[in-house]
């Protein structure tokens, strides 16, 4: 008796047996492939589940098994060695493996849509059409010469009847007389053509030969190149040689990385299919991308995260860029990585893994340190800009407005006097990070979260950055009744306020998720920024990954304080990379750049090795201290965190999981709490967190199913969530 053994996508990190559909023929069952979806009842729902193997026998008692209700496909949504990766994935981070199936699928097929064939608008000869006798064409000429065509071939594109000067007027007539209909095409999958790249400068020849050479085996290759070194060309090239043999190209960019700009290069570049996968598309385009993908008519995909997932025909090379960035990492539900998956999508696919960073993770370059990466590096930048200095601005004492120091105020406007543009850096939207009052002592506070909440004035909220929380902003503290209500800390609105009011004569663009709104936002202001008129940028993040402005010559840090005393291991390389990535936004293009770091800390170890180490150095002493103690890349974390609305259950379950472990330890290991999270209650819940860290990934391996089945065994409590974090990339 055969047995379906399923994917089902639930929490439960297990396959489920199923008997074929009654009606399935024994020729059919042979038939089936792993891969296919399969319509499922599950408790009072229906589920569509993903076939991983047909089995002779179950462990259950056959009257218990339920049968499947439908099979859905004939062919495996997935190739071989993308199943393969869910797998492994499933495996290594611990995650249930329908639910693994479920991130790697478009939402269309998850619901049970069926795969549709993607082509091109089309048309063809109706019955009438066919009939029609020899010389009883159409007076008009237009249409005549539309139904010759067809007649000559069996399907012509409506694009190819634009270009032959025949309207969609003429074809919907025609329509209307009943003698051709409307049909689709397969789109013939055509060769991508690259035009002319820029000629590579010696290093960046080297890359590319290089990583060329490694087309059609798998190799990872870390290109570790400054600011502005032209690491997007070299990537161009390499596309342009994969084209050419055929083979398609996947390039993943940080989530708020995927910039107008950079989509345009591509396009420039390539007479190509280029697809991008990200979280803004709507479902259908979002499949339509994706199928173009697995058929192979699309010759590069660029995606953000999740699109590691995606389906290729033919793929020859992978790039992720600015492969250091966090948002690779996905912080909740399936916890993976993306870049370290697409490693191993390379390894399955035998192609090459490129990945590319002006400040690459301690990790990539530790591997490249062992010699299981090509190490590639661009040390200048390309075409005669040169790396801009930085310097710092000693603000104690100093009177500051909105955060800016007078000194500052005026560097900016001898800048914008030249014709320049200034970026300054600020990390913390709203207004102001903390509402007080200056009689009693209140402070505006989250009631789910521990966090303090912040006042966005525009709005006259008060607002949770942890929750959804908000509020209307109170006239009087609402515990004393005073007006005497004071802010501290800025937050970007109050910076472009006074950007505003001090430079009236030049525009201010505020780059942060409250003004970015709309898909386009970023991609107008870009194009306003580059029409290289005097202008301030003043932003968070958002502004400081990918972008070539190249008439901005100062860049400033308003408040290099907030990125020091983390408490984080990783606090000090995530400052040296962000403030890097954002001093490297500053002279791109000829002009010499300028950095000012403004802090209360001018001696602290971590501002002076800004000043005066190159990222390379700064990263090789901090790789030093994690080797000594034993912190990743040198070992491995797994972090099992719980929540749970009372503060005591969540510690006491992981003090139980902590005790069990233990009980039989696995060499190499050990545990570290149970703590409370470094933010230890939100949105209501109260979290802990138990940190196992190994010795190494053999270590790692064995404990990390070791604790899921222990805890999955233990007794939970109501209302309890645990989660596994395999290479947790925040310990919050
Ligand atoms: N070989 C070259 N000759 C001349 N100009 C070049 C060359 N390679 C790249 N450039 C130019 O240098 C600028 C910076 O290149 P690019 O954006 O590729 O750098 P990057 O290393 O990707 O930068 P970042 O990491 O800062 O985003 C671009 O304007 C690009 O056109
Ligand atoms: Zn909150």
């Amino acid at each position: 008796m055969s047995v379906l053994r399923l994917a089902v996508p639930t929490p439960l990190r297990r396959l489920f047996d199923y008997l074929p559909p009654a009606e399935l023929s024994e020729q059919e069952l042979a038939g089936l492939k792993p891969g296919i979806r399969v319509r499922v009842p599950f408790g009072r729902r229906e589920l569509i589940a993903i076939l991983v193997d047909v089995a002779e026998q179950s462990t259950v008692p056959t009257e218990q098994l339920k049968a499947a209700l439908e099979i859905l496909d004939s062919e495996a949504l997935l190739p071989q060695s993308l199943q393969t990766l869910c797998h492994w994935s499933s495996d290594y981070y611990q995650h249930p493996i329908g639910e693994v199936f479920s991130a790697a699928l478009p939402k269309r097929l998850r619901k049970g849509l069926p795969v549709q064939e993607q082509g091109e608008a089309a048309w063809q000869l109706s019955d009438r059409g066919k009939g029609l006798p020899e010389g009883a064409l159409p007076r008009s000429p237009k249409q005549a010469a539309a139904l010759a065509l067809l007649q000559q071939q069996t399907q012509v594109s409506t694009a190819t009847m634009k270009a032959q000067g025949i309207s969609t007027a003429v074809l919907r007539s025609l329509r209307e007389k009943s003698l051709i209909e409307a049909c689709t095409m397969p789109i013939a999958p055509q060769a991508g053509i690259s035009r002319e790249g820029l000629p590579l400068n010696d290093d960046q020849r080297q890359a590319v030969e290089g990583i060329a050479a490694t087309l059609g085996e798998f190799q990872c290759h870390l290109l570790e190149g400054v600011t502005g070194s032209g690491k997007t060309e070299v990537y161009l090239q390499l596309i342009s040689h994969c084209l050419a043999q055929g083979l398609q190209a996947l390039v993943l960019v940080p989530e708020i990385g995927l910039s107008p700009q950079t989509l345009d290069r591509f396009r420039e570049r390539f007479d190509a299919h280029i697809v991008v996968l990200h979280s803004g598309l709507a479902e259908g385009q979002r499949y339509r991308a994706w199928e173009a993908a697995r058929s192979g008519a699309a010759h590069i995909v660029i995606g953000t995260r999740s699109a590691v997932f995606t389906p290729l025909a033919k793929p020859g090379l992978i790039v992720v860029d600015e492969e250091h960035d966090s948002s690779y990492k996905q912080q909740d539900g399936f916890r993976y990585s993306a870049r370290d998956l697409s490693i191993k999508r390379g390894q399955l696919h035998n192609c090459p893994v490129v990945l590319g960073s002006a400040t690459p993770a301690l990790e990539s370059l530790h591997n490249a340190q062992q010699g299981r990466y090509w190490h590639f590096q661009l040390p200048q930048r390309a075409g005669g800009a040169t790396l801009p200095q930085i310097q710092c601005l000693d603000i104690r004492r100093e009177p500051l407005q909105a955060g800016f120091s007078a000194t500052l105020l005026a560097r900016i406007a001898e800048v914008l006097q030249q014709g320049d543009q200034v970026l300054l850096f600020l990390n913390r939207r709203g207004y102001a990070p903390s509402l007080q009052c200056h009689d009693c002592g209140w402070v505006a506070e989250c009631q789910s979260c521990d966090a303090r909440l912040t006042l966005h004035l525009r709005q006259r909220q008060l607002r949770c950055h942890h929750c959804a929380a908000y509020r209307a902003l109170p006239n009087r503290c609402p515990d004393c009744h005073s007006s005497q209500l004071l802010t501290t800390g800025v937050g970007t609105e109050q910076a472009e306020r006074l950007l505003q009011q001090h430079f009236t004569q030049w525009p201010t663009y505020r780059v942060d998720s409250d003004s970015m709104r709309g898909r386009y936002a970023m991609e107008e202001l870009a194009a306003q920024v580059n029409l290289g008129e005097p202008c301030l940028l003043l932003g968070t993040q958002m502004l400081t990954k990918g972008h070539h402005f190249p008439k901005v010559s100062l860049v400033a840090v308003m408040d290099a304080d907030a990125l020091l005393f983390s408490a984080d291991f990783r606090g000090e390389e995530r400052m040296a990379q962000l403030l890097t990535q954002v001093a490297g936004r500053a002279g791109r293009a000829g002009r010499p750049g300028q950095v000012i770091l403004q802090t209360h800390h001018p001696d602290h170890p971590a501002v002076q090795a800004m000043l005066h180490q190159s990222y390379a150095e700064q990263a090789e002493r901090l790789l030093a201290q994690r080797k000594a103690n034993g912190l990743p890349p040198a070992g491995q974390l797994i972090m099992l965190r719980s929540d749970c609305v009372d503060a005591a259950t969540g510690e006491e379950f992981l003090l139980q999981l902590r005790r069990q472990f233990e009980a039989e330890p696995i060499s190499g290991c050990q545990l570290i709490g149970p703590l409370p999270s470094p933010m230890p209650r939100r949105q209501g819940r109260h979290r802990s967190q138990l940190m196992l860290s190994a010795t190494g990934r053999p270590a790692a391996l064995r404990a990390a199913p070791r604790l899921v089945a222990l805890a999955e065994a233990l007794p939970k409590a109501r209302g309890l969530n645990w989660t596994i974090d395999v290479d947790p990339s925040e310990l919050s």
